[in-house]
């Protein structure tokens, strides 16, 4: 890509983390106007719609009508074509002194907009590719038995949650309830007493494929971008009635994504492998000639604004195009906004555990924070934010949408 002339848009609004190489998608509310797809530059944010307007004749009728739109929902709908045109000619305005006028105009400042939604979800899996994740979990949910279960490493576990309960980043929401397990006799309803985070990366799904499969060597085509998940998890709900058909309520409550979706294209030099495998797959899973689709991203997780954890995403076993080629092996196809987790993301150490579960070893070994208390599980009143950032090209960082969310007293309490 071209560096920015002194004079150009990116050049004017670009920041570290949010600057032309990134460009990550919204839907934005600014006073009393509709929502609109918006696109990020710095701490401003401008409606895609117009900005193409400004290339006059150069953009196609699809990419137009696509981004003509009060979310991503258009651009989903589209093939990869029409993704990649519309942020090339994005970045072209952008990098165009002739235009920067023009563009900054029409740029809001974030301070000044709403951010929904970036795009009406269709169906939400959650896998569970971290191996580290997946291992300290089975020792801490089932301590008599072997951690990895006899399907783990040939296959992408996942469950499907409720899509409806996906909100964007800043929405508190209350304590959720129900069947906990007590130490002596029957279960009790009430409200969790283990509420819990899970810092993840959440892969967007478009183009389409109404019937069929989508193999390993056609992800690509499919996956829009990424954003930050946090997977709340009530441990107690979920710790009883898991068996045998997996997490149910203790999940379905909430899930927070970032408001914004970082386009696939913008992390292209912070693709890596994925670490080594050590079990035969089948051909469909099998990617020892696959291109990398793990990713260098960091998340970083703060409790009330003190960082607890650093999990790296690239420790995640299971890759992206793995999950998608898992998730249509048998036919099912995608829709678009279709979305799937890729799992809680831990690494080795206890400070880079991507849920309190872990960090604190099911409560037995509580954390000690800042102020000298004593933490296991969260707390009315508590806020957790993600964030996580990548190399970008030429020595740019990419700076994931910061995802964040606070836990409110139980309703009807
Ligand atoms: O092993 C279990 O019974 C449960 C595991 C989880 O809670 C993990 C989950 O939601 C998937 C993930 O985020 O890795
Ligand atoms: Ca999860
Ligand atoms: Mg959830």
């Amino acid at each position: 890509m071209s560096t920015p002339s002194p004079t150009s848009a990116a050049a004017a609004l670009g920041t570290v983390g949010n600057g032309v190489e990134h460009l990550p998608y919204g839907s934005f509310t600014a006073g009393d106007a509709a929502p609109r797809l918006g696109v990020r530059l710095g701490d401003h944010v401008l409606d895609v719609a117009a900005v193409l307007d400004l290339a006059g004749g150069n953009v196609s009728a699809a990419a137009r009508e696509a981004a003509d739109s009060p979310s991503l929902d258009g651009l989903l709908a589209c093939s990869k074509a029409v993704w990649d045109e519309v942020r090339g000619a994005l970045q072209a305005a952008f990098l165009d002194p002739a235009r920067t006028d023009a563009i900054l105009a029409t740029a809001v400042p974030l301070s000044d907009v709403t951010l929904g939604l970036p795009f009406t979800v269709a169906d939400y899996v959650d896998f569970y590719g971290n191996e580290f994740h997946a291992r300290n979990v089975g020792k801490i949910f089932r301590p008599h038995m072997e951690p990895l279960t006899a399907n783990w490493k040939h296959l992408p576990i996942g469950y499907h949650g409720r899509a409806g309960t996906i909100v964007p980043s800043g929405t508190d929401f209350p304590r959720p309830q129900g069947m906990r397990p007590e130490p002596e006799g029957p279960p009790s309803f009430g409200p969790s007493r283990r509420l819990d985070i899970e810092a993840e990366v959440g892969f967007v799904l478009g183009s389409p494929v109404p019937q069929g499969r989508v193999p390993l060597h056609e992800a690509e085509q499919h996956v829009f971008g990424l954003t930050l998940a946090n997977d709340w998890s009530a441990r107690d709900i979920q710790s009883f009635e898991y068996v045998p058909l997996g997490p149910n309520l203790g999940k379905s409550f909430c899930t927070t994504i970032s408001p914004w979706v970082t386009p696939l294209a913008a992390l292209a030099g912070s693709r890596v492998a994925p670490p080594p495998r050590d079990t035969p797959l089948a051909s469909y899973l099998d990617d020892s000639d696959a291109d990398p689709w793990c990713f260098d991203l960091q998340i970083e997780i703060s409790l009330n604004g003190e960082v607890i954890s650093v999990a790296p995403f690239a420790e995640t076993y299971w890759t992206a195009a793995q999950m998608l080629a898992h998730m249509t092996v048998n036919g099912a196809g995608l829709r678009a906004g279709d979305f799937f987790a890729g799992g809680t993301v831990s690494g080795p150490e206890r400070n880079q555990r991507g849920s309190f579960l872990e960090i604190c070893w099911g409560g037995s070994e509580p954390l000690t924070l800042k102020d000298g208390s004593e933490f296991t599980f969260l707390r009315d009143g508590d806020e957790v934010s993600m964030r996580a950032t990548a190399p970008g090209p030429d020595g740019s960082v990419i700076a994931l949408g910061e995802c964040t969310g606070r836990v409110l007293p139980p309703a009807n309490s």
